[in-house]
């Protein structure tokens, strides 16, 4: 019997595109599946259609995401990838996570024009970036370093950079290795004083609840290790704010069945921060990450969201 192909959504940046084409790979691989089994279905939206204001001022997350959760509920397609950092914490009724592939470098990463280390830049360097979380954390290190606004895609970022706009960026290194560009990395930033986004470096695959047949099928893609990461520092995010607006960092590494997490709150000018550390069983992931979140608001005090 012939059944339908099954069919992947995505956006179309070069980034999305080859995560998407990782997530095909790897279901061909784990099922057997033929060339012609599983197909890639590009889609548009919000968030990529509009490039001149930061995202933070649009409206968040979910533009990434909307178009394509239509098509994933309508059944126009059985799954979709996304970068896990660029997922709202509240998903669709009907719709959630089902796997996370095996974590990428979380990291981020400096791309230097006037010197390869954040610390060596001159003094009033600029910084093209915009992530409230990545300038928040330049202006911590360095508070003389004014940040100017980068949107677009990697390649855009890169672009503008070498124009000249600004003289250095900052960019995840997961995104750069899978767009094979690694090599225009001049400074990995250590995440004791960069902490990167929760979610940064994992793909996600979306999919419907109670698709039994689409969920069997991603089961074997899954990284138990990955998913109790995730699982923690989504509620770190959901605990403390679900909007794009106050500068969040997290990250939970796994050793066996501990896990350990590590947050930070910022103010947007990084004047003020406020760090957490977790650890606890792999089991209880999401708790750790509640916890830790709650605990970070009250060493921020109620003082700490006056900037807002
Ligand atoms: N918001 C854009 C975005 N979403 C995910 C990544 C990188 C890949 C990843 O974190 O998995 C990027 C680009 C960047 O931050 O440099």
């Amino acid at each position: 019997m012939q059944t339908a192909p099954l069919k992947i959504g995505t956006r179309g940046s070069p980034l999305a595109l080859a995560q998407a084409r990782e997530v095909r790979r790897r279901l061909m691989e784990a099922h057997g599946l033929g060339n012609d089994a599983v197909e890639i279905a590009v889609m548009s939206t919000a968030g990529d259609r509009i490039q001149d204001r930061p995202l933070s001022e649009v409206g968040g997350k979910g533009l990434f995401t909307q178009e394509i959760e239509d098509a994933l509920r309508d059944g126009r397609i059985d799954l979709a990838v996304h970068s896990s950092k660029d997922m709202p914490t509240v998903l669709p009724e009907g719709l959630y996570l089902s796997a996370f592939l095996k974590r990428e470098d979380p990291r981020d990463a400096f791309i230097g024009r006037a010197a390869p280390r954040v610390t060596d830049l001159p003094v009033g360097a600029t910084v093209g970036t915009s992530s409230l979380r990545r300038e928040a954390l330049i202006r911590r290190m360095r508070a003389d370093i004014h940040v100017v606004g980068f949107r677009g895609n990697v390649e855009t970022r890169l672009r503008k950079l070498e124009e000249g706009q600004a003289d250095g960026t900052i960019l995840a290194y997961a995104g750069l290795k899978r767009l094979g560009m690694e090599h225009v990395v001049t400074e990995l930033l250590d995440p004791v004083l960069f902490p990167p986004a929760p979610g940064q470096g994992a793909i996600a695959i979306e999919s419907r609840v109670g698709d039994a047949r689409i969920n069997e099928l991603l089961a074997p893609l899954d990284d138990r290790d990955t998913h109790a990461a995730l699982d923690c520092e989504r509620a770190f995010l959901a605990c403390l704010d679900g909007s794009c607006r106050t500068p969040i960092a997290g990250l939970a590494t796994i050793a066996g069945d501990r896990l350990i997490f590590s947050g930070m709150i910022l103010t947007p000018d990084g004047s003020e921060a406020h760090e957490i550390k977790a650890e606890g069983s792999v089991a209880d992931a999401a708790i750790i990450g509640t916890d830790a979140a709650e605990r970070v608001l009250a060493r921020a005090g109620p003082h700490f969201f006056d900037w807002k």
